[in-house]
């Protein structure tokens, strides 16, 4: 029985831009999906998803995708579900070179789902990395990362970029531009991050965007406006202590950085109502700055602020289900049980 467990992630900047080649600065947080591969004597694969919001379940089916699993809910909320835990499958077996490998898959998480936080991300690299190493052939990091974003590429209908991956694979402050992938230093931000309860249909929003920057001339200068204010944002932590605690002066920065890009998501129509609510919220408190994190379109915020008052006010604004203080994930993927 193997045990990997990976971060989720909220972006500090660059979101949605990312996916037409703008730079992105995801950093990793202390919320991991822990997956168990354990293989089988047959080829199939039987997965245990007890925090999908359906409730959790258990399902069984053979190899290969066209073989549905046999359980009593919609079948677009199975595959919706089943879709990047039967795709991580799919890359472990590759990487292994064993088309017919079958697994016992067990996924725990505390990430929540479709909010922005990164929770497909982390199970599918928690996923390759457990199967690839149940079937005693462990990947180099930067090749698992390639595969977890090949898994998310497909699932997600050609519409992703390498970031959450990466990030969710390297842990810490990563920036992300094309297939340009790189670890950086940063100083401990102190997030902090609200949730709505709800989610948002990463493909859809991402869909979205892609059409509105087709049609609009303006919208496509948006997109590179982001690009724009994540190289300011690169060059502001490039200056800083790396690991130390972050001056005023340099938060306040950031701060400034976020509620821009805040504004420009908006603009792109990928915030909602609850978002902008906790986004205002956490600017009325006080917080350096607050801005979406990850699709949009419901889910979470992410708010730079080292005091209680941003996560006290947002406990207290209509729309927030949860607040909490998300602490820099400097170790990513790693094993539990190997
Ligand atoms: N604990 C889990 N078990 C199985 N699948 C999960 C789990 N957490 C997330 N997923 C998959 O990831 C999807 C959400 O991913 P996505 O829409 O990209 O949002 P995000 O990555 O921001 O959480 C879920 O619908 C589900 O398919
Ligand atoms: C919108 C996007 O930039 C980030 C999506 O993040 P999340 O899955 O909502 O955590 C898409 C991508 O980069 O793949
Ligand atoms: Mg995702």
């Amino acid at each position: 029985m193997t045990v990997c467990e990976a971060p989720g992630k909220v972006y500090l900047f660059g979101e949605h831009a990312v996916v037409y080649g703008e730079p992105a600065v995801p950093a990793a947080i202390e919320r991991r999906a822990a997956v168990t591969a354990e293989p089988r004597e047959d080829d199939h694969v039987r997965v245990e998803a007890e925090d999908l919001s359906l409730d959790g379940f258990t399902v069984e089916y053979s190899g290969g995708t066209s073989d549905r699993p046999d359980v009593d809910v919609p079948t677009p909320l199975v595959e919706a579900a089943m879709g990047y835990v039967d795709a991580a499958v799919e890359q472990a077996r590759d990487a292994a070179d064993a088309p017919d490998a079958g697994f016992d898959i067990t996924v725990e998480s505390d990430i929540p789902l479709g909010a922005g936080l990164g929770s497909s991300a982390a199970v599918v690299v928690a996923g390759i990395d457990a199967a690839t190493r149940a079937l005693g052939e462990p990947l180099d990091r930067r090749e698992l990362a390639e595969r977890a974003y090949q898994a998310e590429f497909e699932v997600q209908d050609g519409q992703a970029s390498r970031a959450d991956t990466f990030c969710s694979t390297m842990g810490g402050a990563v920036r992300v531009e094309g297939d340009d992938c790189e670890p950086i230093d940063a100083p401990n931000l102190p997030f902090v991050v609200g949730f709505d309860g709800g989610a948002g249909d990463t493909g859809e929003l991402v869909a979205g965007v892609r059409a509105l920057r087709a049609e609009h001339e303006f919208a496509a200068d948006t997109v590179e406006s982001v690009g724009d204010l994540v190289r300011e944002g690169e060059r502001l932590l490039a200056d800083a202590d790396p690991g130390s605690e972050p001056d005023p002066e340099l938060l306040a920065a950031l701060g400034e950085l976020m509620d821009f890009n805040h504004g420009l998501l908006a603009a792109l129509g990928v915030s909602a109502r609850s978002l902008d609510a906790m986004v205002w919220a956490a600017r009325d408190a006080g917080a350096h700055g607050a801005k979406l994190t990850g699709a949009g379109g419901g889910g979470c915020i992410v708010a730079l602020d080292e005091s209680d008052a941003t996560e006290t006010a947002l406990s207290f604004t209509q729309g927030c289900e949860e607040a909490f203080r998300a602490e820099l994930a400097t170790e990513g993927v790693r094993v539990v049980e190997p």
